[in-house]
């Protein structure tokens, strides 16, 4: 058994966790026992920052102090403002932006240690500032100055206004707001694993979330948000039937971004979600492009049998088509699902620190034995 090579740790169970629960046989989510869909209709992200942080969901006054706490944190030093600026102007992509000026952010924080409380207040802090990091790199690439955050808006809100720099529409708030609820957490996906294995050696917080931008970055994970989206830009730039496009992609031997999980065996419960939404902000604007170009893709590889082997809809399938209806740019969908899953991460890595065992898997040693050492002025 101890000696049981597991590919890509299928299957492995590494930890306990009373965060969240994904089964995947029937498509069901749960954060701390609340199933998805009641949390992303009925409660607004703070509320489940602070279930996941705290165990319970706060009364209302525990959620106004809560609240205030991560609002007066929103503000980022200008040394963090004017790197953005220097990495926008270099291009660099926004993930990679968001993973660099993450790390920056630990220089100006006050507190020090690896207690669960210095965890949870850097925790609070990293995600009350990665919004305004991301908005702010957003607005100088396009050649505007960043736009302050607004104390008055929720978090979702501020973010739409300081990207935007007009306040957004209820319906627009009401629909970031239930997808950043949508992406908090999932239990140990790649990149709240990286987060873990980081926090595992007791190394800071922001470490931590660091790591995990990083490896959520991958098209494998968080980055095929983009990667959906951007297949639907090229079906319509060239005009070509969606479900032909899926065809002539999988003759090539390549895969279907959006499609497939190592967990879920049927359509991810996000997807649906995001789907519903999708549906009802399509109708309404009376544009319904994307919607029938991910439907006729999906409905194609149901008929094809890729649905019923496991080969399903996963979260990213619709969320880009969503983040289209609220004129957020294509390459800030992965950043923006870093910008929610940062309280998924924070939350693990303070619950496994814990009760912490450094996390150190084997590989099984297939190179060479009893090679034997030649100095250099001989090889
Ligand atoms: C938030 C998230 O991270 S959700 C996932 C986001 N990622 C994507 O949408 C990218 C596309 N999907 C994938 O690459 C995969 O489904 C993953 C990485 C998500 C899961 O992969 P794994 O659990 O490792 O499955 P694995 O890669 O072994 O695939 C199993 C089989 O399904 C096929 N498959 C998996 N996903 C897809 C896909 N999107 N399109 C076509 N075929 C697929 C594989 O080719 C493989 O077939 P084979 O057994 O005939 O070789
Ligand atoms: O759980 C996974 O492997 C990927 C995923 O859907 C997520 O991180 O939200």
């Amino acid at each position: 058994m101890a000696d049981e090579l597991k590919r890509g740790l299928e299957g492995v169970l590494v930890a306990e966790s009373d965060l969240s629960y994904v089964d995947g046989e029937v498509g069901k989510l749960v954060y701390r026992g609340y199933d998805i869909e009641d949390l992303a209709r009925g409660a607004s992200y703070e509320e489940v920052l602070y279930l996941l942080w705290h165990g319970s969901l706060p009364t209302a006054a525990e959620l106004d102090a809560f609240t205030a706490d991560l609002v007066a944190e929103r503000d980022v030093d200008d040394d963090v403002i004017e790197t953005v600026r220097a990495l926008a102007d270099a291009g660099e992509r926004p993930m990679a932006a968001l993973r660099t000026a993450t790390s920056m952010l630990s220089a100006y924080d006050p507190d020090d240690g690896d207690s669960e409380e210095t965890t949870l207040t850097q925790g609070r802090r990293i995600t009350a500032k990665i919004p305004t990091v991301l908005a702010a790199f957003e607005r100088v690439r396009q050649g505007n100055e960043p736009v302050a955050p607004d104390p008055d808006l929720s978090h979702a809100g501020n973010f739409l206004y300081m990207l935007t720099g007009t306040e957004p529409d209820p319906v627009s708030e009401e629909t970031f707001d239930m997808a950043l609820t949508l992406h908090a957490d999932h239990g140990l996906n790649a990149s709240t694993f990286t987060a873990m294995v980081i926090g595992s050696t007791m190394a800071d917080v922001y470490s931590g979330v660091t790591g995990g931008i990083g490896a959520l970055s991958g098209p494998l994970h968080g980055g095929a948000n983009q990667d959906v989206m951007e297949v639907l830009h090229e079906i319509d730039a060239s005009s070509k039937d969606p479900v032909q496009w899926v065809k002539d992609t999988r003759d090539d031997g390549g895969r279907i971004p959006g499609f497939g999980h190592r967990v879920y065996k049927v359509k991810d419960p996000r997807a649906k979600i995001l789907e519903e939404k999708l549906r009802d902000l399509s109708e309404s604007s009376g544009d319904t492009k994307w919607l029938d170009y991910t439907t006729a893709i999906e409905e194609h590889l149901t008929d094809q049998g890729l649905v019923e082997k496991g080969i399903a809809p996963n979260v990213d399938f619709y969320s880009g088509s969503v983040y289209d209806s609220l004129g957020i740019p294509v390459d800030m969908y992965t950043p923006i699902f870093a910008m929610s899953r940062a309280g998924g991460w924070i939350a693990h890595v303070a619950e496994y620190q814990e009760d912490n065992r450094l996390i150190r898997p084997r590989a099984r040693y297939t190179g060479p034995e009893n090679a034997e050492f030649v100095p250099i002025d001989e090889r």
